[in-house]
């Protein structure tokens, strides 16, 4: 089966800063992706990356099983909204759509202007004039109108009202299901993207701590509670993600294969957002190390 992305070592350092170190990650084809993090985590990075506007310091990255950006063709396959949703200020809605169908071999044109009709856009407002939310619905449509095979889409929703986020959340589920296209979307409204996504990838400190499907995600980790002398130990297999609480009494996020059942403790299993909570939260205090940490997971 072809991936919509694969990373091996991918690095990516702006002069001393690391952006994005040693990521070694596939992301299967036909998913819809969550890709979350703390700010300065990687995320956009990584997203340039995919999109071919930035060359890895090393390592490799392809995408659809073709380096990013490498042909006509493979620019064609994939669409990308940056993070502030770019447009051209001085081109109307209309001009916009006209570019994309010039520019773009699978141009959706009624699609295009369904969208614009749907969101109550004027075909002759300037780009310039519109508000953050219309021009990232704007962007957007753009790129669902290129019908790509994989749809980079960076913070998305960040500028849109609660409505218009959950219809477009819905709108992309709706174009992987018809088009059996892949999307990939960096988000911070975690519990926004597990009512859409099927696959989850966390970065945090520019390292992957966790790429997997989201059953397996939230099948495999747990939360304990209790007498922090009856969590000294970890249930066999378990490997410990995160840890907070008091010489008495300790809260412990752990990844079991296996099912975990307290005897002593109270056990939780957790949802999307809590697993990435503590994976964020490991990543933001790094000390002190557990017995048997839990490495980046894959
Ligand atoms: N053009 C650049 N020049 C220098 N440093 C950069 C550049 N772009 C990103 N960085 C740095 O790389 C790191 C990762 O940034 P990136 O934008 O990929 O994070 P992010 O996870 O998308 O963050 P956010 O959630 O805040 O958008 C940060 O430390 C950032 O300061």
């Amino acid at each position: 089966m072809t991936s919509a992305l694969t990373a091996r070592g991918l690095t990516k350092r702006y002069g001393r800063r690391t952006a994005l170190a040693e990521c070694t990650l596939e992301i299967p084809a036909g998913r819809v992706v969550a890709l979350v993090g703390p700010n300065g985590a990687g995320k956009s990075t990584l997203l340039n990356l995919a999109a071919g506007l930035i060359r890895p310091t090393s390592g490799e990255i392809e995408v659809l099983g073709d380096t990013p950006a490498c042909s006509p063709d493979q620019l064609a396959r994939v669409g990308f909204v940056a993070q502030d949703a770019p447009t051209y200020a001085g081109l109307t809605v209309a001009d916009h759509l006209e570019l994309g169908r010039r520019l773009n071999p699978r141009w959706d044109h009624r699609l295009a202007e369904r969208r614009i009709d749907d969101l109550a856009l004027d075909p002759r407002q300037k780009a310039g004039r519109l508000s953050g939310g219309q021009r990232a619905q704007l962007a957007l449509t753009l790129a669902l109108a290129k019908r790509p095979e994989l749809l980079l889409l960076d913070e998305p929703a960040a500028s849109l009202d609660p409505l218009a986020r959950r219809e477009l959340l819905q709108g992309l589920m709706t174009h992987v299901v018809d088009h059996g296209a892949s999307v990939v979307l960096s988000s911070h409204l975690v519990s926004d993207l597990e009512r859409v996504c099927d696959h989850v990838v966390v970065l945090t400190g520019s390292h992957v701590q966790l790429a997997a499907d989201l059953d397996e995600v939230t099948g495999t980790h747990y939360r304990l509670t209790g007498d922090a002398r009856d969590l000294d130990e970890l249930p066999p297999g378990a490997e410990l993600v995160h840890s907070t609480g008091t010489d008495r009494h300790r809260t412990v996020v752990v990844r079991s294969a296996l099912p975990v059942v307290g005897d002593r403790t109270q056990v939780e299993p957790l949802g999307m957002e809590d697993v990435v909570l503590a994976y964020m939260a490991r990543a933001a205090s790094p000390a002190p190390r557990p017995d048997s940490p839990a490495e980046a997971v894959r």
